[in-house]
């Protein structure tokens, strides 16, 4: 695998203020080359960083495709619903295209959720094969998980769907959609934003220990990508070999 660049900064505000430049930087670049910039976006930590960050991005809107790497299959009124998050926190503040946000439909079940989700994935990048998307923004778990694949689960050797259904998700809500490795590993950027004490064990079990079987997050290493870590000096404290920026 190449080395992935692992920036360590004070606190998780400046954290998300790296975040939200590096996707605004990617966005104008993409669409200055291609047109339309394809994102997918987390839930938990990384919603609240690029909910709060990108609100003031100088970038035009209509050319993003917001995708979710993966998503809770709950009712959008639901709490734990991470498109309503978005919704509510980012695209309607900023005038964000209804149709350029691709929520999962929670009212199939979650196994026809999933391939609906495959299904306008594949019309959006006009592709049957595996989509590249131009950036991934993912949050890791403290088991190590990331998207909706956790530690010892079936889904980690999935090679064939795009996106998959899970129903026995360790961590609440059980039921839930994920990209799956062979789309993560086929973007041009994975950058992964963990900020915290309670990330460093975990941290330093997948940056630098890499024990085999190895935990989902340490399985993400895009093979044509770059792939970038930014992290608190808190969720840092325990890596060998990096300095501060
Ligand atoms: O359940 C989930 O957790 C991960 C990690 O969340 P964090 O709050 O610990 O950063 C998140 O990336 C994922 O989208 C979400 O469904």
């Amino acid at each position: 695998m190449s080395a992935p660049s692992v920036q360590v900064f004070d606190s998780d505000t400046i954290v998300a203020d790296k975040l939200c430049s590096l996707v605004v930087n990617r966005a104008n670049e993409t669409i200055k080359a291609r047109g339309k910039f394809f994102i997918g976006v987390s839930g938990g930590s990384v919603a609240k960083f690029l909910c709060g960050g990108l609100q003031k991005a100088e970038t035009d809107w209509s050319k993003w495709k917001i995708f979710f790497c993966d998503e809770r299959h709950v009712p959008f009124d639901n709490p734990e619903c991470t498109y309503s998050i978005y919704e509510k926190n980012l695209t309607s503040k900023i005038n964000f295209p209804k149709e350029n946000i691709f929520p999962i439909n929670p009212e199939l079940s979650v196994s026809e959720s999933a391939t609906d989700y495959a299904q306008k994935i594949s019309k959006e990048f006009e592709t049957n094969g595996v989509p590249e998307f131009d950036v991934l923004v993912l949050g890791m778990g403290p088991d190590g998980h990331v998207c909706s694949l956790f530690p010892g689960h079936p889904l980690l050797d999935e090679t064939t769907k795009v996106v998959a259904p899970i129903s026995d998700s360790p961590k609440p809500p059980p039921s839930r959609v994920t990209l799956t490795f062979p789309v993560i590993n086929r973007c041009r950027c994975a950058v992964f934003a963990s900020c915290g004490a309670a990330k460093a064990d975990i941290l330093k079990k997948v940056l630098e220990i890499r024990e085999e079987p190895l935990l989902p997050a340490s399985r993400v290493n895009p093979t044509k990508g770059e792939l970038i870590w930014m992290l608190d000096s808190a969720a840092a404290a325990n890596l060998s070999n990096v300095s501060k920026m």
